[in-house]
């Protein structure tokens, strides 16, 4: 069942098409990635699914409301956890996390919810007391407090280091467990690998393409890299010769290829003979982030 269907959805600010005859549609269950350069159209199309932007024209359906007019109702089942909300300063964490509960009839307990997003130890902080990611996480705080069955989430992990982003992963991959709906944004292809079911990809207000992440990376079509540093003492003529040309760059040869196995039992074959290690050989398959370079290359979407 389809938790978010858009069909043909369009909206422009001026001469502007931000959103240009967009359709797609997540299932209930399900983590839809939208991803995009800045500028493609994101933030706009979740704005209208979220019921905070007008569309110009196309149809809508969010947990069967039209969140053009969803009012309280429809706001009472989602979660939004924006960009960058802004916050009372002067509030505690756990203060700000209380009073969001209490907006919804359906809520979390407010010091569980600070517990799931990492901030026990900052309880009693005032907001601005709190660096950046720890900003964040008291957002996806906030985004949580109703229970909601379907969350939004905008580029949740901006600012965050590290340790933080595969907590915050973690938590994610958890409420999806707990039957969470997600849509979210993110510039992290790792993000969108790790946590998405489906991705799409915008581009200058269309969708490009749409699909799991393993799709994506393999209809790219793009080669698999063979690369292995070149031992002392052996010429880059030495290497025997493959279907598609050798590379070398600092000292490591690089083999761009469509026919990795060939290719790849041709150079451990010649490596063996002639006794050379090559330990740090690698053979790197196209990665997400390769496949949606190729397909935004070019798109300046600062328009
Ligand atoms: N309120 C507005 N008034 C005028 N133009 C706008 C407005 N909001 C967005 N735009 C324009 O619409 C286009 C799409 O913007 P949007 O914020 O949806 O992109 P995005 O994909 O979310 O970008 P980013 O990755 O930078 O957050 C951009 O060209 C932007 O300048």
């Amino acid at each position: 069942m389809a938790t978010i269907e858009v069909r043909d959805l369009a909206r422009a600010y001026g001469p502007v098409r931000a959103v240009d005859g967009v359709t797609f549609t997540v299932d209930d269950g399900e983590i839809f990635a939208l991803l995009g350069p800045n500028g493609a159209g994101k933030t706009t199309t979740v704005e209208i699914l979220e019921g905070y932007r007008t569309r110009d024209a196309g149809t809508v359906q969010v947990l069967g409301f039209d969140p053009a007019n969803g009012g309280a109702a429809y706001r009472a089942r989602i979660g939004v956890v924006l960009q960058s909300a802004g916050f009372e300063e002067e509030f505690t964490v756990r203060e700000l996390v209380r009073l969001q509960t209490r907006l919804y009839p359906r809520h979390h307990d407010p010091d569980e919810l600070i517990d799931l997003v990492g901030l026990s130890a900052k309880r009693t902080t005032r907001v601005k007391n709190l660096s950046g990611g720890q900003r964040r996480r008291l957002d996806l705080a906030l985004g949580l407090a109703g229970a909601p069955e379907l969350l939004f989430l905008d580029e949740p992990t901006t600012g965050f280091d590290p340790a933080a982003r595969h907590r915050a992963w973690d938590l994610v991959a958890g409420l999806r467990d707990l039957g969470t709906t997600i849509l979210l944004t993110t510039h992290y292809l790792e993000e969108a690998q790790r946590l998405a079911d489906r991705v799409g990809v915008l581009r200058a207000g269309r969708l490009v393409t749409i699909g799991t992440p393993e799709e994506l990376r393999v209809h790219s079509e793009l080669p698999t890299v063979i690369s292995f540093g070149l031992p002392q003492d052996v010429g880059v003529r030495e290497i025997p010769p493959l279907n598609v040309p050798v590379g070398v760059q600092d000292g490591r040869v690089y083999v761009r290829t469509r026919d990795p196995v060939p290719d790849a039992a041709r150079l451990t074959g010649w490596a063996d003979a002639r006794g050379l290690a090559l330990p740090d050989l690698a053979v790197t398959p196209p990665t997400l982030e390769d496949a949606y370079l190729a397909l935004t290359e070019e798109a300046d979407d600062g328009r």
